[in-house]
């Protein structure tokens, strides 16, 4: 169980119950000792006076039977709240602890605090059982010679004995432990608990004893719907001795005896009550942590529920759906000009892509004309070294057809001239031989003729030589120009491939330009498909 602490601490209260004389003590010719200040919670006897929260009895006493309202009554109530409370009837042997408790049930007419705690504990429970759901467990022991026996062990042979009689009485069971945990509860180790969805006031009053502790446990789950949930757990303890200093409230009843030989017994306790008063307690509520954390959470529904009723039909609500209204319009407006926005970003896109390819386009046509430019320029080049290489082939080969005519024909006729002279001297010498057979002047006269001749020839044929050696050398010449010809023809031919290669190049680059054109015009054309697709 969880605890709670409530703001306030609190002492523990204390109440007198002054009992009369009784018959014993008259016929011993007992006197009052003990005096009680009227309309005041004042007790005096001798020379001691003492001030309590209520004192009850005597003539000048408050009523008995006002102390159960007074005293025990706010007990109870907190029972309900959760609190713990103990109620403690202190006093020597014959002092009325028993009567005062109500116990004992041998007075007839008398009902003392136990009975009329457990009347009103099941009349408020008749009252709320609608609401909430009760559980009531009860302990009864006893203390006798330090020990603590159970009184509600059902194999107690002197258990209805007890409960007619008001007196003590051992039971068969073994004696029960008193422990302390750590949080200072104390717990009866072996006590029998009873407990009670419904329980009757008559049943309780069975179990009634004096010189016992009488503890009494209230669960209490509210009753929602189909779910029960705890929320709190209170404890009663009429007359608990045992752990009276520790309890967290407590309610003290100190019974004395007017007679005067019981003063100072009478002294001793309304001491130990004074005392009792300075104890200072924390009041707790008892509460389940899940129906804490449940009640938290109700709390909240139920605030939200209640603001939310309170919001229902209120201007706010209205403003709040108006705003909604209109913060959807605004909002499908700008959905819609989000969407043409879109759209028109397309179209400049496009545009900037038009613009770019244009561009490109323009700059792939100057680039293309520029090649173009530069290799007609080239090919015009290569043409005009053609040209001029061909012009001067021609002037080489020109020379070279009217040399070589010209040698040929000089070599024709010097070979013509050679055979001639050849023939000529070849038939001197044939006269020369037919003159062997003649006179001696006519040899003598034909052979000076024929010996001028062959001067004459030899002469005509060292010209020969002559006229051949410069032809030897014109033919190096013409070896010479037949080498720079070639030469000639070489770079023409270079230059003709040269030209080829432009000419393919020029082509080419045109052919490429052509194609590249045909797929930009191509890619244009596509255009309005794809705005037209973008924006659907
Ligand atoms: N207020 C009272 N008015 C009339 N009679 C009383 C009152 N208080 C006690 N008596 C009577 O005094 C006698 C002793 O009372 P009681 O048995 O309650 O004392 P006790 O304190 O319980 O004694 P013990 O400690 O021995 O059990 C009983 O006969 C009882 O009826």
């Amino acid at each position: 169980m969880e605890t709670t602490p409530v703001s306030e601490d609190c002492c523990v209260k204390v109440a007198v119950h002054v009992r009369p004389l009784i018959v014993d003590e008259k016929l011993q010719g007992c006197n009052d000792c003990v005096t009680v200040s009227p309309g005041k919670p004042q007790v005096q006897i001798g020379t001691h006076s003492f001030t309590f929260d209520h004192v009850y009895g005597s003539t000048t006493g408050s009523p008995a039977s006002s102390m159960f309202d007074e005293c025990i009554v706010p007990l109870v109530n907190g029972l309900f709240q959760g609190y713990n409370a103990t109620v403690l009837a202190y006093g020597q042997t014959g002092s009325g602890k028993t009567y005062t408790m109500g116990t004992g049930f041998e007075d007839g007419c008398h009902i003392g605090i136990t009975p009329q705690v457990m009347n009103a504990l099941f009349n408020k429970i008749d009252s709320l059982k609608h609401q909430i759901q009760f559980q009531l467990h009860v302990s009864f022991i006893e203390i006798l010679k330090e020990e603590v026996h159970d009184l509600l062990d059902p194999t107690s042979p002197n258990k209805s004995d007890t409960a007619s009689t008001g007196k003590v009485h051992v039971s068969g069971k073994p004696p029960i432990q008193i422990r302390e945990s750590s949080n200072g509860v104390i717990t009866l180790a072996g006590s029998t608990e009873y407990a009670f969805v419904i329980i009757c006031y008559n049943d309780m009053c069975l179990y009634s004893r004096s010189h016992a502790i009488f503890t009494i446990t209230l669960e209490q789950m509210p009753i929602i719907g189909d779910g029960r949930v705890h929320i709190n757990k209170g404890l009663l303890a009429l007359g608990n001795v045992i752990s009276a200093l520790g309890d967290e409230k407590k309610r003290k009843e100190a019974c004395i005896s007017l007679a005067d030989i019981n003063a100072e017994e009478t002294l001793n306790t309304l001491k130990y009550a004074n005392r009792a008063r300075n104890i200072q307690n924390k009041p707790v509520v008892n509460r389940d942590p899940m129906s804490n954390e449940m009640l938290k959470m109700r709390q909240q529904l139920q605030y939200l529920q209640a603001e939310l009723c309170a919001r229902g039909g209120s201007d706010e609500v209205q403003v709040l759906k108006e705003r909604i209204a209109w913060l959807e319009a605004t909002n499908e407006d700008l959905c819609q000009k989000l969407h043409e926005y879109r759209k028109k970003c397309n179209i400049t896109e496009q545009c900037e892509i038009d613009s770019r390819n244009f561009d490109e386009e323009t700059a792939k046509e100057w680039e293309h004309k520029l090649l173009q430019n530069t290799m007609d320029k080239e090919l015009h080049e290569l043409n005009r070294r053609l040209e001029e290489k061909e012009s001067e082939m021609k002037l080489f080969g020109g020379d070279t057809v009217a040399l070589k005519q010209h040698f040929g024909k000089k070599i024709q006729e010097l070979e013509d001239e050679k055979r001639a002279v050849q023939q000529e001297r070849d038939r001197l010498l044939a006269e020369i031989e037919n003159l062997s057979a003649g006179s001696e002047g006519q040899k003598q006269r034909v052979q000076d003729i024929h010996a001028q001749k062959l001067m004459s020839l030899e002469a005509q044929i060292l010209d020969f030589k002559r006229k051949q050696e410069n032809q030897v050398q014109v033919l190096k010449l013409k070896h010479k120009s037949d080498e720079a010809t070639k030469r000639l023809q070489d770079e023409i031919q270079f230059i003709k491939a040269q030209k080829v290669q432009l000419q393919h190049r020029i082509k080419q680059e045109a052919e490429q330009f052509r194609q590249w054109k045909a797929s930009r015009e191509k890619e244009l054309l596509q255009v309005p498909c794809i705005l037209h697709s973008d924006i659907t």
